[in-house]
């Protein structure tokens, strides 16, 4: 404490030192309004230089399930939702700070799937709720992210916490999000031919911390795990007549249930004389993917980032550890299919659409995106202790248009 400016350090009491006040810490509050769930980020971070990247102190997560879609007809139920995770932020934020506090929720695939009435009737009970808190609401601050944006602020999210997006010689990673309504991938082309093969929408300038990325991204909407459950069935964008039943070889031939999805309720069930196991399972669902997705050239060799669903599934099947997440092949998921779906009755503890699912990211891997089997995938839920989602990179875009960071 050589530093003359703290002479005065001396004559307070530790907790009430101007010096400890940390006049560079600050908060944001980022919703993730998805269709399976509603989540709160809350966020510290403390800015030690204009030079250098502001970095992440904390982290609060909490979540709730449904996502607001399920609410599409009671829109102020869904709003409750999101106040009771907003009642948190405002005990983890120190209330001297509360004005300062940006708070801001965007929606993805499940209100981009609802009609446009609906949406806008479920973000303007938000709105309300936002207006009645204390927090600092930007205009803007509710509604449905754009499907660019959602890949572009995860890729922002990833990089930055592997520390890519700052110094020289950076060695940034592409990213792959499964979510239940939507996919994504982004990564930055190295190669000319990547630009001028790629159609331009999906070629996306972004600029954050002073550095402008050309990235490549797509969000599919219609192919998250949920959404393509539905398309395996027959049953995605259907009018659902009641009593109708939904099978597929991809399930346990006995079973008969029933699942609801963005408010509507469907009834599915297994082959019971027709076939079942991987082989059938795999045609099924490659009719959902082939010749749907445009296939990068470039991807093919390099190594993936790869969350959500992906993360879930993995760990759910003892592919990689719950809690340290790990490394795999893409042929891995593949295996793991045929595993499950040749022997159902094994595995009919656990969710029965498990040989659909590890089925389905297999063959979208594969066959929709053009990944070889070798290409590998780093799967993590948290890099140092932080969530690798979407929302980081949105609040640091926040921060960075109301002029909170540099
Ligand atoms: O903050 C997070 N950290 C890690 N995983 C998350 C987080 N938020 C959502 N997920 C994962 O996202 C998946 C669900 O997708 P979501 O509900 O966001 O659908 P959508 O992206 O299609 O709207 C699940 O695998 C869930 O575990
Ligand atoms: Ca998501």
């Amino acid at each position: 404490h050589s530093n003359r400016e703290m002479w005065f350090q001396e004559f307070f009491p530790p907790n009430v030192c101007p010096i400890n006040a940390k006049a560079n810490t600050f908060y944001g509050i980022m919703f993730d309004a998805g269709s399976t769930g509603t989540r709160i980020h809350i966020y510290t971070f403390v800015q030690k230089s204009p030079e250098n990247l502001p970095e992440v102190e904390g982290e609060i997560f909490e979540s709730v399930k449904p996502g607001l879609s399920a609410y599409a007809d009671q829109p102020e139920k869904g709003a409750e939702t999101v106040k009771t995770l907003l009642d948190m932020a405002v005990d983890a934020v120190p209330p001297h700070l509360w004005k300062k506090t940006p708070v801001v929720l965007k929606a993805t695939a499940g209100l981009r799937l609802l009609s446009e009435e609906k949406a806008q009737a479920l973000l303007s009970e938000v709105k309300e709720v936002f207006e009645e808190s204390p927090f600092l609401v930007p205009e803007d601050s509710v509604g449905i992210m754009d499907g660019s944006h959602e890949g572009i602020l995860a890729w922002i999210t990833v990089n930055f916490l592997t520390g890519q997006l700052s110094g020289q010689n950076q060695q940034t990673v592409g990213i792959l999000d499964l979510g239940g309504a939507s996919t994504q991938i982004t990564f930055l082309p190295r190669f000319e031919e990547t630009l001028k093969e790629t159609p331009e929408d999906f070629l996306t300038s972004f600029e954050m911390f002073n550095s402008t990325y050309k990235l490549y991204t797509h969000s599919y909407l219609g192919f998250g795990l949920k959404a393509a459950r539905l398309a395996t069935l027959g049953a995605l964008n259907m009018e659902v007549v009641d009593g109708q039943m939904f099978r597929s070889s991809c399930l346990p031939k006995q079973l008969e249930a029933e699942w609801h999805f963005g408010g509507v309720k469907y009834q599915y069930g297994g082959n019971k004389e027709g076939e079942t196991g991987f082989k059938p399972c795999y045609l099924e669902v490659l009719k959902v993917v082939k010749g749907k997705l445009h296939q990068p050239e470039e991807i093919r060799g390099s190594s993936f980032y790869a969350f959500s669903y992906y993360y879930d599934r993995a760990a759910d099947t003892n592919l990689i550890d719950y809690e340290r997440g790990g490394v795999l092949e893409v042929r891995d998921f593949e295996r793991k299919a045929k595993e499950v779906c040749d022997n159902m009755e094994r595995y009919n503890s656990a969710s029965p659409f498990l040989c659909m699912d590890l089925t389905y990211i297999a063959a979208l891997l594969k066959e929709g995106f053009g990944f070889r089997d070798n290409t590998v995938l780093k799967l993590t839920k948290k890099v140092n202790n932080i969530e690798t989602s979407w929302t980081l990179g949105a609040t640091f875009y926040l921060l960075q248009s109301l002029g909170m960071t540099y």
